[in-house]
């Protein structure tokens, strides 16, 4: 779905270069969860906004299918992230004016074949808290609403950049058992991105970022329930 050729990332500090990404080559197939792994500092963020439109490379390639995205304008980016990227961050960025409900509506309003923000908001099991404002809900129950609007226009790619980051271990296991949910049930490829090594367990693939490049790929023959997960 989304193929990676040697791209790296020099970001300018002054005169002082910072290479964040040195040669990545990777590729997300269609409907799996993959788990980025790796220190504070190796380069996971970067990966994760080149690869949703976010950011572009210094150099390298990079396609969805057999669109150029190193190649594409900022205007073809922004197509590219409106149709067809979904992304999760470790703070939920929720407008705290507006319910969970209203939250979702903002991407449904304007999504060209959403789900309902009610179906969004029931598949991550917040049924209940649909009229309550952010301030009125927990961390994960934020979390799970930020995954709702993510998903709610039914996005091809699901990237998530410390999803648990800010919630503890129960929480944390709720809000990536969503993931693990929605993966599986409406086949969204998924990348999270986390530093903590037990939450590879749940996904189908894992890739070690080390100092801006890959230092391991791994298959897991079973993948994890992630509710199950303790850390
Ligand atoms: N906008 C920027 N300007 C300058 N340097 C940056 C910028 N963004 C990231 N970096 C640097 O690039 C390197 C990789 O950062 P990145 O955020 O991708 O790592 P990370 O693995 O996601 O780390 P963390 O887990 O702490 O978020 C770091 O050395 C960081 O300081």
């Amino acid at each position: 779905m989304l193929r990676a050729e040697a791209l790296s990332k020099v970001y300018h500090m002054g005169e002082v270069e910072i290479h964040a990404l040195r040669g990545v080559s990777l590729e997300l197939v269609s409907g799996e969860l993959v788990v980025l792994l790796g220190a504070s500092g190796s380069g996971k963020s970067t990966l994760l906004n080149i690869m949703g439109g976010l950011d572009t490379p210094t150099s390298g390639q990079l396609f969805y299918g057999d669109t150029a995205l190193h190649q594409a304008s900022d205007r073809e980016l922004t197509r590219f992230r409106r149709d067809h990227v979904g992304f999760v961050f470790q703070f939920y960025n929720l407008i705290p004016s507006l319910t969970a409900r209203e939250n979702v509506a903002m991407v449904t309003d304007i999504a060209r074949n959403p789900m309902r923000p009610e179906e969004a908001l029931e598949r991550v099991g917040l049924s209940g808290r649909m009229d309550h404002f952010p301030a009125q809900l927990s961390g994960g129950e934020q979390q799970r609403v930020a995954i709702a609007r993510a998903v709610a226009k039914r996005p091809e790619i699901l990237l998530c950049d410390e999803p648990t980051g800010a919630l503890d271990s129960n929480t944390g296991g709720l809000v990536l058992d969503v993931l693990q949910q929605i993966n599986q049930e409406l086949g969204t490829t998924t990348a999270v991105i986390t530093h903590n090594a037990i939450i590879a367990d749940m996904a189908n693939r894992v890739i070690r970022l080390s100092d801006g490049k890959i230092s391991d790929i791994h298959t897991n023959t079973t993948q994890r329930p992630a509710r199950e997960l303790q850390w």
